[in-house]
């Protein structure tokens, strides 16, 4: 059993950023509906039924104000006829959990016939594959749907917003010890914790993607999850990052869980300080203040708890594609444009992109 319990100074809210200029009363008005509306059911579609879709898509229909279409694809025909089992320590025990429809496909009648106020993506973060996620969303986002992003890395949030720049975006940092290790079987382990905040693109209403957010974080809260809203959501995510980047990079590199990782490989506290101070190098250059103390304080708690196993490495053992060009593809190319040097990052993504190179030739 793989357990992590994600450190305190990781999971620390920051205060919310200076205030934005108060909208004009017309402004308000135009978005009361969404407010008066707050007790009406969101009908929720989720892409993706995973570990953390299957998990966040229970809280929503929990809260009793959600009604859950779930697009599945390699499980869809065992949940299509028996539901999910999901062993939850944080909502509890499903033998079965049914969602309120089943589709193999957004672009099948069963997906298109509704109008969602959220779409949920819990897939694997890869701006790389074909279709693309927002070739795959296109059929099911409407005017008024709201595009929860709950994946890893960073710049995700970017080719979602091109391809759909009115709709407002949530980005999700998601600590979740949850995996589907045999088809439609889900288990979380004490693990749970999600940071939200709306996405600034420069297009949508500021007061629009607030109202949005606040609603989706009251769904999630009224269900029982360990939600926090932050403003400053994109310094959450490189916070995360720091132990993605360097945890799932080296644990997946040498096909080691943490724990035996950092007991066995000499150089291993080294190895991931080095990485992560990298990580926080970025991160300054954008101008994120996480405290640099953090680094330290991953490390010891890494070091101090059982045997986990990062996702990253979870999909090598699979033989699934790796989620390498958030992780490390996209911050080496933001480092670049910093001038910020990142020389373990940058030889981390092209040993890492090799795999996955070869894993695609099967
Ligand atoms: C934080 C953690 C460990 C679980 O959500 C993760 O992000 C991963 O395994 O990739």
């Amino acid at each position: 059993m793989y357990l992590l319990c994600i450190p305190l100074p990781l999971l620390v809210v920051n205060p919310p950023v200076a205030l934005k200029p108060r909208l004009r009363w017309a402004d308000q008005l135009e978005y009361l509906p969404q407010t008066a509306n707050k007790l009406a059911m969101e009908e929720v579609l989720t892409l993706g039924l995973g570990g953390v879709g299957a998990v966040y898509s229970l809280a929503l229909d929990l809260s009793k104000q959600a009604r859950i279409t779930t697009v599945c694809r390699s499980n869809y025909q065992v949940v299509k006829d028996n539901g999910l089992t999901i062993h939850s320590d944080s909502f509890g025990k499903f033998e079965p959990w049914r969602p309120h429809k089943v589709v193999s496909s957004t672009s099948s009648p069963e997906a298109t016939e509704t109008e969602y106020s959220y779409i949920l993506v819990t897939t694997k973060a890869l701006p790389e594959a074909t279709p693309s996620t927002a070739d795959i969303l296109r059929p099911v986002v409407s005017k008024n749907t709201t595009i929860v992003l709950l994946q890893n890395g960073v710049g995700i949030e970017d080719p979602i917003s091109a391809a759909f720049p009115e709709n407002p975006i949530i980005s999700c940092s998601v600590y979740l010890s949850s995996s589907q290790f045999s088809s439609g079987v889900i288990t979380q382990t004490a693990l749970e914790r999600v940071v939200i905040g709306g996405f600034d693109n420069g297009v949508v209403n500021s007061m629009l993607l607030k109202n949005r957010v606040a609603r989706f974080a009251e769904l999630l809260r009224v269900s029982g999850a360990n939600v926090a809203v932050n403003d400053d959501i994109q310094m959450e995510r490189w916070k995360k990052l720091l132990w993605n980047a360097s945890y799932n990079t080296y644990c997946t590199v040498t096909m080691m869980d943490t724990l035996t990782f950092c007991e066995t490989v000499p150089n291993a506290t080294e190895l991931i300080r080095t990485c992560m101070n990298e990580v926080l190098a970025v991160s300054n250059a954008l101008g994120h203040s996480i405290p640099p103390e953090t680094v330290e304080n991953l490390i010891k708690f890494t070091m101090g708890n059982g045997k986990y196993k990062p996702s990253m490495l979870l999909d090598r053992e699979r033989g699934s594609q790796m989620e390498v060009e958030v992780l490390l593809g996209n911050p080496t190319r933001i480092a670049k444009e910093h001038g910020v040097p990142t020389p373990i990052l940058n030889s981390l993504y092209g040993i890492l992109s090799a795999e996955n190179w070869k894993l695609r030739q099967g």
